[in-house]
């Protein structure tokens, strides 16, 4: 239904987007997830029309949008990350005004703009001025403005940066709704793996402009199946027993973390009895183990040699 092929675009010399080819079908949950400067903003903004490619294609039901912008606008609702919103008027006059934009009047209008904010959850609140709103309450209702014109598919970029934890949930649940109760397809960009690995039934994960895995949770963490993580928690972090460690040839890779150190070893290796000898060796004192099974966080890290949100 939507897909881009060879999708590009540069900047003077940054190549923002290289080369993505994503397919989404209908009622499809699809995540875009990378970390800032991936490039995913860039590549949806020229899905909903509003950057011109540099090069390569986007089709919607085969038909060609970048020739054609009007086969796609009518049919998508764009959630962008900053708000665009006007703050000294009300929720409920924000949502109209935009409902107007959308060329919907009288009797429709009302009902529209009186059935978006009540998704979003803000009907007793609709008549307070946005600029009084959180920053949670004023992503609500940018997302009720975007699901004005009723859409077939909704494109989100990243809407729960930055905002409190109840509207942050809120959020996800409605989106989760929206696609599993009402059939919306969904674009999805995000840097927190738990929420595309909660929403989405098909993830991209994306990095420098790349798309560098794509697949279900369980077939992206299947790229790690013959591997484990082990979270050893220091008493301080030790260079040298870091360096020792990065020196095994049973541990694959050696990243820190906050408590301490995180290894990538071989499943089944029985690494520990090792680890905690050169742990005494170098006399770093190690107050928990603990071993898991692979995330996405941890197929970035595979990939990439980094974390998400490094
Ligand atoms: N208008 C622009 N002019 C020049 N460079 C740009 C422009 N827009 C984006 N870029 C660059 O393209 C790259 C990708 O940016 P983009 O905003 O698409 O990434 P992102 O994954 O959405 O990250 P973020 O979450 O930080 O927005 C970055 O290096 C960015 O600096």
């Amino acid at each position: 239904m939507l897909e881009t092929e060879a999708l590009r675009k540069v900047f003077k010399k940054q190549v923002a987007v290289d080369d993505v080819n994503l397919y989404l079908k209908q009622g499809e949950s699809v995540g875009l997830l990378g970390p800032n400067g991936a490039g995913k903003s860039t590549f949806i903004s020229m899905i909903a029309t509003l950057t011109k490619p540099t090069s390569g294609i986007v089709t919607w039901n085969g038909k060609n949008v970048i020739k054609n912008p009007n086969i796609i606008r009518p049919t998508l609702g764009m959630v962008p990350q900053e708000i665009a919103l006007y703050k000294e008027l009300s929720a409920y006059e924000n949502v109209k005004f935009f409902g107007k934009i959308y060329r919907l009047h009288g009797k429709k209008l009302e009902q529209r703009v009186q059935e978006v904010i009540e998704l979003v959850g803000l009907k007793d609140r609709q008549k307070e001025l946005v600029n009084n709103y959180s920053g949670g309450m004023q992503r609500r209702i940018n997302i009720a403005v975007a699901l004005l014109h009723e859409p077939e598919i909704i494109i989100m970029d990243e809407p729960t940066v930055g905002i409190d934890p109840q509207s942050r949930n809120y959020i996800l649940e409605m989106v989760k709704k929206l696609n599993e109760e009402k059939g919306m397809t969904v674009l999805y960009t995000s840097h927190y793996m738990e929420e595309v690995e909660r929403l989405c039934d098909r993830i991209y994960i994306m990095d420098h402009g790349k798309v560098i895995a794509t697949g279900t949770k369980d077939e992206l963490t299947g790229i790690l199946s013959s591997e484990e993580t082990i979270n050893l928690e220091l008493e301080q972090q030790s260079k040298v027993f870091e360096e020792a460690l990065r020196e095994q040839s049973t541990v694959l890779k050696v990243t820190e973390w906050e408590k301490g150190l995180r290894l990538i070893v071989p499943k089944n290796s029985r690494e520990l009895a090792g680890i905690f000898h050169l742990a005494e060796q170098y006399q770093a004192a190690i107050t928990s183990v603990n071993i898991q099974v692979p995330s996405l966080e941890d197929v970035f890290l595979h990939l990439t040699g980094r974390r998400l949100r490094d």
